[in-house]
């Protein structure tokens, strides 16, 4: 491929950021020239600093607010001077095209490349999309999805199931001795990892801390707690025997390398890893999320029988540790669980992302 240029904006979120990388990884071994849009936040910023290869600009990560709210004048001043912002950076990048991966972030790029007549796609890694990326969609030549349940809200637009990508450091996991190692766990027992996505999940938090007691004997916890609720788990369960809690994970590979189970959010992006690396997992959905799309996310693999879906409403320390004993001592429901996971996986789905944006500029 000759040096095409793509911009990628994947700010705001570990869900857009790592899909994003991925594609960065993919678009760059190809030949092609990259600079990713992420925001101010500080995950966005933790990435500018490990990912020195690739070339950053920051932008404001953009909220929408509730429609008749006093923020909405703001939000569209804000709106206005990004996409001005935006326009300036692909010039400057002499972009070839423009890749939205999701959230209020993809919106202004999006409409820059329209207005510069160049192409703009977006991807879509949930079952339910938001309405930035079906507002952005109108300003793409094609819209990625991650599962096919999204297709239906995207009317008459072009769509293609890429899937969602997975960032390459998933492709070699560490062995188990080494990653139980990293986190001071025990290589032989059953161990249950819990994630609350890139931001954490504060009720589920504490329900896992509790129901700890009741897990089947010698399972171990790897709590990766998010960095806004470390220090409260901490003291809420830390210096267990077996129970060990993190902030912020900065290497999911190894946490994923130690895991027997996962108990997760069910964003888009940890979903995807696990159906990638075959984990059977108890998906509980942020009751917050957007539209209540982390349901339908999880409603994907429930569906498929990849995943216990729990709604944390329902859920208490009790019936929290009867679903983890479930999982954690029939090794055949396990096995069941995590074939189910790997076959809604598309391994090669920043490829596809980019051979479908290739195609579109080959057209051009
Ligand atoms: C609360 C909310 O609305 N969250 C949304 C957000 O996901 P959010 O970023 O919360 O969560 P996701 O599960 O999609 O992605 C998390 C990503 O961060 C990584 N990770 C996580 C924790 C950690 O300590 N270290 C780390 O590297 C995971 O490996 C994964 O790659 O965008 C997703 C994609 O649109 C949506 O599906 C989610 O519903």
């Amino acid at each position: 491929m000759e040096q095409a240029s793509l911009v990628i904006a994947c700010g705001g979120t570990g869900g857009h950021l790592f899909p994003g990388l991925a594609v960065a990884e993919e678009w760059t071994a190809r030949g092609g020239r990259v600079l990713l849009l992420v925001s101010e936040k500080k995950i966005d910023q933790e990435a500018r600093r490990k990912y020195t290869q690739y070339q950053f600009e920051t932008i404001p990560a953009i909220g929408k607010p509730a429609t008749f709210s006093p923020k909405m004048l703001p939000f569209l001043w804000k709106l206005w001077r990004t996409m001005g912002r935006c326009g300036g950076l692909l010039k400057e990048f002499k972009a070839d095209a423009v890749l939205g991966m999701g959230g209020f972030t993809s919106l202004p790029p999006a409409w820059a490349a329209k207005n510069a007549g160049l192409p703009a796609f977006v991807h879509d890694s949930n079952a339910l999309p938001g309405k930035a990326n079906r507002l952005t969609a109108k300003f793409c030549q094609k819209v990625f999805i991650g599962w096919d349940a999204a297709r239906k809200y995207f009317g008459s637009r072009e769509v293609v199931q890429t899937g969602t990508p997975v960032r390459a450091e998933m492709r070699h996991l560490p062995s188990r001795a080494e990653a139980a190692a990293k986190f001071g766990l025990d290589p032989n027992r059953p161990t249950l990892m819990v994630t609350g996505g890139s931001q954490g999940a504060r009720r589920l938090n504490s329900l896992v801390a509790q129901a700890f007691t009741s897990f089947p004997a010698g399972t171990q916890v790897l709590h990766i707690a998010g960095p806004l609720d470390q220090q409260r788990v901490e003291e809420e369960a830390g210096g267990r025997e077996g129970y060990h809690v993190i902030g912020f994970c900065d290497d999911m590979p190894s946490a994923y390398a130690v895991a027997d189970a996962v108990l997760s959010r069910s964003g888009a992006s940890s979903m995807t890893e696990l159906s990638f690396l075959g984990l059977p997992s108890i998906l509980v959905p942020f009751p917050y999320a957007a539209d209540d799309h982390q349901t339908k996310n999880a409603e994907v693999f429930s569906t498929a029988g990849a995943a216990f879906l729990e709604q944390e409403s329902a859920l208490d320390a009790g019936k929290l540790a009867e679903r983890v004993t479930t999982l954690m001592s029939d090794l055949q429901t396990r096995d069941r669980m995590a074939q189910a996971a790997r076959s809604l996986a598309v391994p090669d789905a920043a490829a596809r992302v980019c051979d479908a944006i290739q195609a579109t500029l080959s057209r051009k």
